[in-house]
């Protein structure tokens, strides 16, 4: 069993784990090879998500549990909802990262689709940060704003840009994830795909996208800032190495970061520039998590200049800065923030982000190419107000409207955006619910209702 699993697995890279683990280190891991992964799930902070205390925590995430199967996510309505996200262990290392290192302020997620980082990044922050979440491939970046929009904190912008686009921003941001593309060693176990696309010339060229990838990341964070370059792939030439070549160009400071033995991490020491830098490695036989590399390091370099524009006219070609008085004309309800917001909109469609951030963010909203910001509110149409979708699922207040509470097969069907009538709804919008959790809209217009659930988003499985 065993000899076929090595089989199934290139020779190069059965060598190159041999020359990383050891022979016993190597047998161990290919024994963990045949175990299912574990599944995690890694609840929002800021919304409703009954887990069963019983269930095992991930040692260094205290919002992620394993369960004991796996479920059809797709058919349970709080993945919907955005009460959690599904996340292998080993990723949410990056919660413990940002306990260790106590930062806040404004951070970039600089590779950021699917989101899974990026939602951690987003609760750390909470209402008092800003995250900008970037994708630079379409349709992921797509998928990185619906994940964002269902964590729901508005503290968030997503833009769709090439790194080498964020030179306006240099040492703007207090911290800079970059979680690389990789050759993907560490998800072998979980992606059959990753193992039929290795190959040595891969791994180079992976690693070669990487060092472009951290050169242009490096100039981001402020001077006292973090970076932390992460991959989920296990050879030196991506790790270390880029790690080795970023020190040798630029001033950085090592970081380490404090670990409990027992969670089985290993952190090794990474030689470079005459200082010890340290990586934390993660392999499956040593813990249960699939493959990820990660290290830290803290910007050692005043920028010459100031680079933010301090303008205070905010000048875009389709967004525009508003008012809660002249929203209110516009019908907008009565809402509670947990922060002042600043109201801005594009046509007739009205956001609100946190008005502390609001300079920083009209200068990324002047450099980059964004998707998505804050909260999306809502929109005016003839003197009406009709509430958004991304609103429901945030984490905002709900302005007075009324609420339905579905049970689960009224729930699925809603997620299905099929025709929904619950008993006793009044006339007009309603937001549904399923237990404390909001789902989205629907209007009920007294004989049938209209199901405002997004169509690109609706539930296909039966
Ligand atoms: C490992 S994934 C990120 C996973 C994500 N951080 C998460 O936790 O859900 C790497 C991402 O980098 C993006 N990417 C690909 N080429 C890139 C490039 N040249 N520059 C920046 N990002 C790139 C990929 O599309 C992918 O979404």
């Amino acid at each position: 069993m065993e000899d076929n699993h090595k089989s199934a697995l290139p020779h190069d890279f059965l060598n190159q784990m041999e020359s990383l683990l050891g022979e016993k280190g190597l047998e161990d891991f290919l024994k963990s090879m045949r175990a299912a992964p574990s599944t995690v799930i890694r609840h929002n902070p800021y919304k409703v998500c009954e887990v069963p205390a019983a269930l095992p925590r991930v040692p260094w995430c205290e919002d992620a549990v394993v369960l004991e199967k796996r479920p059809v996510f797709t058919l349970d309505p709080m993945f919907h909802g955005g009460a959690y996200y599904v996340q292998e262990a080993s990723s949410t290392f990056i919660h413990h990262i940002l306990g260790s290192i106590n930062v806040s302020g404004l951070f970039l997620d600089l590779c950021a689709a699917p989101g899974g980082k990026s939602t951690i990044l987003s609760s750390f922050l909470g209402h008092e940060g800003l995250l900008v979440a970037n994708e630079v491939i379409k349709n992921r970046s797509q998928i990185l704003r619906e994940n964002i929009i269902k964590w729901g904190l508005g503290n968030t912008v997503v833009s769709q840009n090439d790194p080498a686009q964020f030179s306006a921003l240099q040492g703007a941001f207090d911290l800079v994830l970059v979680d690389a593309p990789c050759s993907g060693e560490g998800m072998f176990r979980k992606d059959p795909l990753a193992v039929s696309e290795w190959s040595s010339e891969h791994v180079k060229l992976c690693a070669g996208r990487q060092s472009r990838i951290l050169e242009q990341a490096a100039s981001l964070p402020r001077d006292g800032g973090y970076l932390i370059y992460a991959t989920c792939t296990y050879n030196t030439q991506e790790n270390e190495e880029n790690i080795k070549k970023l020190v040798e160009l630029f001033s950085y400071q090592p970081v380490k970061i404090p670990i409990n033995k027992d969670w089985g991490i290993l952190e090794q020491a990474i030689p470079a520039h005459g200082d010890t830098y340290y990586s934390y490695r993660f392999f499956p036989h040593l813990l249960e998590g699939e493959g990820l590399f990660v290290c830290v390091l803290k910007r050692n370099s005043p920028m010459p200049d100031a680079v933010m524009k301090k303008s205070h006219e905010f000048k875009h070609p389709f967004l525009k800065r508003t008012s809660r008085k002249a929203l209110e004309e516009k019908k907008l309800p009565d809402i509670t923030f947990p922060f002042e917001p600043a109201f801005y909109h594009l046509d007739e469609v009205h956001f609100a982000i946190n008005s502390n951030w609001a300079p920083m963010f009209e200068n990324i909203a002047t450099s980059l190419n964004i998707k998505y910001f804050g909260t999306e509110l809502g929109q005016s149409v003839r003197n009406q107000f009709n509430p958004a979708h991304a609103w429901a699922l945030s984490v905002l207040s709900k302005g007075g409207y009324p609420t339905a509470a579905l049970d689960l097969e009224t729930a699925l069907s809603y997620l299905k955006r099929e025709t929904i009538q619950p008993p006793g709804c009044p006339e007009g919008w309603v937001l549904v619910k399923y237990g404390d959790l909001p789902l989205g809209w629907i209007k009920n217009l007294g004989s049938r209702s209209n199901n405002y659930y997004p169509k690109e988003w609706r539930v296909r499985m039966q």
